[in-house]
């Protein structure tokens, strides 16, 4: 597993648009390495802030859509369409506004599917599995680049503190009983989330700053699951100043102005 680099923004609105440049270049190299690329994305505010960037960026039009695999780090189990669904902001923010290929966005099913969470959890293990190709040496894709957002209790995905489903090894889960709502959730395991060549952790707000320090030591994953975020090849932590301010210096923060 790779060493997190840290990379502080001024504030959470510089930081979305750099995270939303910065994707953009990685989603282009990528495809012109490998003809495709694959993409994890999360909810939360600077998540889908992230995607409104993209999607009013004019180099948004140098990404080869239909040939990009979107999957999501976590769902919360609601119904299509409802506001609250990853999704649903997802769409709103950027799929919309882009030429993807319906066949290649992977959603995680909610109620109106007519599956249990548990079954709706077992059917995206299914797609993960089916997708892994044997380089991936697991039963997910290595995904190119996979998104977190991370709460002031250090959740990342929907695994939050002390939740059984941090031990979970099936690709994907369901948790029930989240101390946020919704409290009935899908979400790719830490296995997963580890598997991918880069894991990106965004974060904003002084309220992330005491998890954002824990997330960046030694901490158990079970105490503080963003410290399980770390991708294969690249590990990035990028923040805002106010969630960075509890940072130790000699954590190597680089910092733009
Ligand atoms: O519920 C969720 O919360 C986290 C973080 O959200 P934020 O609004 O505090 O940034 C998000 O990463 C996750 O995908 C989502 O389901």
């Amino acid at each position: 597993m790779s060493v997190p680099t840290v990379i502080i923004h001024r504030d959470a609105d510089v930081l979305a648009k750099a995270v939303a440049a910065r994707l953009i270049t990685r989603l282009v190299d990528d495809q012109a390495a490998k003809g495709s690329a694959s993409l994890v994305l999360t909810g939360g505010t600077v998540g889908i802030a992230t995607l409104a960037e993209i999607s009013a960026s004019p180099a948004r039009d140098a990404v080869d859509w239909r040939n990009l695999d979107i999957w999501w780090g976590d769902e919360r189990f609601l119904p299509s369409g409802d506001s609250e669904r990853n999704e649903t902001g997802a769409r709103k923010a950027l799929l919309d506004n882009v030429d993807v290929d319906p066949a290649r966005v992977h959603v995680m099913r909610g109620p109106d599917s007519g599956m249990t969470a548990e079954e709706s959890a077992e059917a995206y293990a299914e797609e993960l599995r089916r997708a892994s190709r044997p380089e991936d040496h697991g039963p997910a894709p290595s995904f190119d680049v996979l998104m977190l957002g991370m709460g002031p209790d250090g959740h990342v995905a929907s695994l939050f503190p002390g939740m059984p489903a941090l031990y979970d090894t099936r690709p994907a889960v369901a948790v029930h009983g989240s101390p946020k709502p919704p409290p009935t959730r899908i979400t790719l395991s830490l296995p997963v989330i580890q598997g991918a060549r880069e894991v990106w952790v965004i974060a904003a707000g002084e309220e992330k700053s005491a998890a954002v320090r824990l997330a960046l030591s030694e901490s158990g994953t079970m105490q503080v699951p963003a410290a399980g975020a770390r991708g294969r090849q690249r590990t990035l932590f990028l923040l805002d100043r106010a969630a960075a301010s509890k940072i130790p210096a000699s954590l190597g923060r680089i910092s733009s102005p």
